[in-house]
C-alpha cells in the first residue's frame, strides 16, 4: 500500500493507479459505464476468459459482422476492462477477434451518420473512453490482429502494448479516416506518433494508408507476424515475458511514456466531443459518410 501511495504521488498516476490500489470487489462505473444502454436480449459483444493460474484474459470480440465499434459494443467493452482491471489477480489481457477476417472494421459509421448530435455525442464519449481504459491500462496488453483493423480497429490494437498480426496478405491495418473524407482527431494522431514517429504518421494519415501485414511490420507499426492460426499462441507465449517484469516498475515506465498524450485528451475531453459533433454532423461530411456506406454495400454486392 504504502509503496502504492509512494509511487502514485511520485509520478502522478492517479488515472493508471487508482483501479488498482482499490481493494473493494464492487465494481464502480464510471457514468458512461452504467448500463442503460445495455440492450439484454442480444447476445453479449464480447466474451473474456480469465486464466486464474497465468493472470491473463483473453477478450474476444463477437460483434457479426465485423466488429464495428458501436456505442453498445463500447460500452460492453468499457466495462470488461473496468471489471479486469480492478481484479488484482488480472495482470494482462490478450485481446481478439472472434469474427473471421476481421479484428475489427473500426468505428460503427452508423452512429455517426443521420445521427443527432446529441447521440453523435455520448457515442464520441465511448470512443475517447475505450481509449483511456486501454491505453491507460495498468495490464499487459497484447492485441492478436487476426484479420482487417482500419481505422478505429488500428487505434485499439495501437493502445496495446505489442501487436502481432496474422501473416495473410488479404489483411490490413491503418488510420484511413481521410479515405472516408472525415479527419483522425489529434489523440488518433498522437498515439501513433507514439507508436511509428511522426514522419510515417504524416505520410500514413494523409493518404490514409492502410498497410498489408508484412508493411505495417517493416514500419513498426505491428511487432510480429504469425500465421493466422498460431496468433493467440504466440500472444500467450510473449506476454509471459511481459509479465516475468516486476509489476510496479512496468507500469510506472508505461504511465510515463503515455501520460503526457493521455492528459492532452482527458484535460481536453468536452471540447474534443463538441469540435467532433460540428464536424460529424456537417452536411458536407455527412455527404462522404453516406457515399462511404454506399460504396462499402456495392462492394459486397
Ligand atoms: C473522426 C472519426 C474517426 C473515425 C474512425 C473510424 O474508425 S471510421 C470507420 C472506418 N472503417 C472502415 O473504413 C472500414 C470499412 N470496412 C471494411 O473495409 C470492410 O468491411 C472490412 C475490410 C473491415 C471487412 O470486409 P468484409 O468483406 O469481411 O466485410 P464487408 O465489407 O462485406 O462488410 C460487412 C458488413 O459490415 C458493414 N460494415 C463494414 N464496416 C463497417 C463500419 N465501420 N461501420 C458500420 N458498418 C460497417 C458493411 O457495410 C456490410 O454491411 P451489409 O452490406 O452486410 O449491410
Amino acid at each position: 500500500m504504502a509503496l502504492r501511495a509512494a509511487l502514485r504521488s511520485r509520478s502522478g498516476l492517479t488515472g493508471l493507479l487508482s483501479q488498482r490500489s482499490s481493494c473493494s470487489s464492487d465494481i464502480r462505473m464510471s457514468p458512461l459505464l452504467v448500463p442503460q444502454q445495455r440492450n439484454y436480449s442480444t447476445p453479449p459483444k464480447i466474451r473474456v476468459e480469465f486464466d486464474q493460474s497465468t493472470g491473463v484474459a483473453v477478450m474476444h470480440m463477437q460483434s457479426p459482422p465485423v466488429n464495428s465499434l458501436s456505442l453498445d459494443f463500447l460500452t460492453e467493452l468499457c466495462i470488461s476492462v473496468e471489471k479486469l482491471e480492478m481484479d488484482k489477480s488480472c495482470r494482462g489481457l490478450i485481446i481478439t477477434s472472434a469474427q473471421p477476417k476481421v479484428f475489427s472494421a473500426g468505428l460503427d459509421i452508423t452512429e455517426m451518420y443521420g445521427k443527432s448530435p446529441e447521440h453523435c455525442g455520448a457515442f464520441w464519449r465511448s470512443v475517447q473512453e475505450m481509449w483511456l481504459k486501454l491505453y491507460g491500462s495498468n495490464m499487459v496488453t497484447i492485441a492478436a490482429i487476426n484479420g482487417s483493423s482500419p481505422a478505429g480497429g488500428c487505434l485499439m490494437a495501437m493502445t496495446c502494448d505489442y501487436r502481432i498480426m496474422a501473416d495473410n496478405p488479404r489483411y490490413n491495418i491503418g488510420l484511413n479516416e481521410t479515405q472516408l473524407g472525415i479527419v483522425a482527431p489529434f489523440w488518433f494522431m498522437d498515439t501513433m506518433k507514439n507508436t511509428v514517429g511522426q514522419r510515417t504518421t504524416e505520410m500514413a494519415l494523409q493518404l490514409g494508408l492502410l498497410y498489408k501485414p508484412a508493411d505495417a511490420l517493416k514500419i513498426g507499426l505491428v511487432d510480429q507476424l504469425e500465421p493466422e492460426d498460431q496468433v493467440i499462441a504466440a500472444a500467450t507465449q510473449t506476454i509471459s515475458r511481459w509479465l516475468a517484469i516486476p509489476d510496479h516498475a512496468r507500469q510506472i515506465t508505461k504511465s510515463m511514456m503515455r501520460k503526457k498524450t493521455i492528459d492532452k485528451l482527458t484535460s481536453n475531453r468536452e471540447s474534443d466531443i463538441k469540435y467532433f459533433v460540428n464536424f460529424i454532423t456537417k452536411d458536407s461530411i455527412q455527404k462522404s459518410l453516406g457515399g462511404y456506406m454506399e460504396m462499402l454495400k456495392k462492394r459486397r454486392a
